[in-house]
């Protein structure tokens, strides 16, 4: 395998805590030639917020080998979607989704706005009016979810031409060895009552996978996907016809949820933990 597409949370690290031996496996994996790009369903950080969180925790990184379900899903309302200049953007999730739509030149509102987290009042029923230009509703991991957010994302999806889109849809998210709501629990109560289900623009979704593939321009049979999520990483990895899948222990899935995977999804090994490959 010439190329690694590395997924983070559940792989690298647990919130900022570096998983075991991580950054002597990289180093490896690099002084034998391997090119690593970190392909990550968080969409709670941009790009460059990655950059700054490798370089603290000790792991070289250039911008260009990080690859976002926020930057993802900016890319392809810009240059799939083709938003036009006159609309824009209801975003439910972090300053991730903001500062990579900010990068792609998309116009959003809500967010980080701090009058997003603002409790409901009487009035606000009345007073809530649809602001026409909005043509997409994004919905990503958000640490601040509300009421307010999911009563103002629910008129605009209401309206069947506003795109219902979701950086990712992962149940949970890994963290300090425990489960925590992920960023599908997050769009999930949106699909229950607008009755709609958002396209995906995370892993496992293909418009991601040729979107890295356009970007770094790799052979997929000599590229090789390592997650933790048989639903996401690996399913991905299976779906892009990539030259391998390698699962992990550390984050999501169980030896049993692999074994248990079948033949069309299940990954080509797996290991307890990423450092193995140092034996
Ligand atoms: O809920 C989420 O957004 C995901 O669980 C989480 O962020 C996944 O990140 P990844 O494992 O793709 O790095
Ligand atoms: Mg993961």
């Amino acid at each position: 395998m010439k190329v690694f597409l590395f997924d983070c949370d559940g792989v690298l690290w647990h919130g900022n805590t570096l998983l075991h031996k991580i950054v002597d496996t990289l180093d490896m994996l690099r002084s034998k030639g391997k090119q690593i790009v970190f392909v990550t369903n968080n969409s709670t950080k941009s790009r460059r917020a990655y950059k700054k969180k490798l370089d603290s925790l000790g792991i070289p990184a250039e911008v260009d080998e990080i690859f976002g379900s926020a930057y993802s899903s900016a890319v392809y309302i810009k240059r799939v979607v083709k938003l036009p200049a006159d609309k824009k953007v209801y975003v439910i999730g972090e300053s991730g989704i903001e500062e990579e739509l900010e990068s792609e030149g998309v116009r959003y509102f809500g967010g980080t706005d701090p009058e997003e987290r603002k409790v409901m009042q009487e009035e606000d029923y009345t007073n809530f009016v649809p602001d026409p230009e909005v043509g997409v509703v994004l919905c990503g991991l958000d640490n601040h979810i509300n009421y307010r957010k999911y009563a103002k994302a629910f008129q605009y999806l209401q309206d069947p031409n506003t795109l219902f889109l979701a950086t990712n849809v992962d149940s949970t998210f890994p963290n300090k060895g425990k489960l925590f709501p992920g960023a599908g629990s997050i769009s999930a109560p949106l699909s229950y009552m607008s009755k709609r289900v958002p396209i995906s623009l995370g892993k496992p979704s293909q418009a991601m996978m040729d979107a890295v593939e356009g970007k770094f321009q790799f052979d997929r049979k000599r590229t090789c996907m390592v997650g933790d999520r048989i639903d996401t990483d690996i399913k991905f990895g299976i779906a892009g016809g990539l030259g391998g899948t390698l699962a992990v222990l550390t984050g999501v899935a169980t030896e049993e949820d692999i074994l248990n995977a079948g033949p069309e999804g299940a990954p080509d090994a797996y290991l307890d933990k990423l450092s193995d490959l140092l034996r």
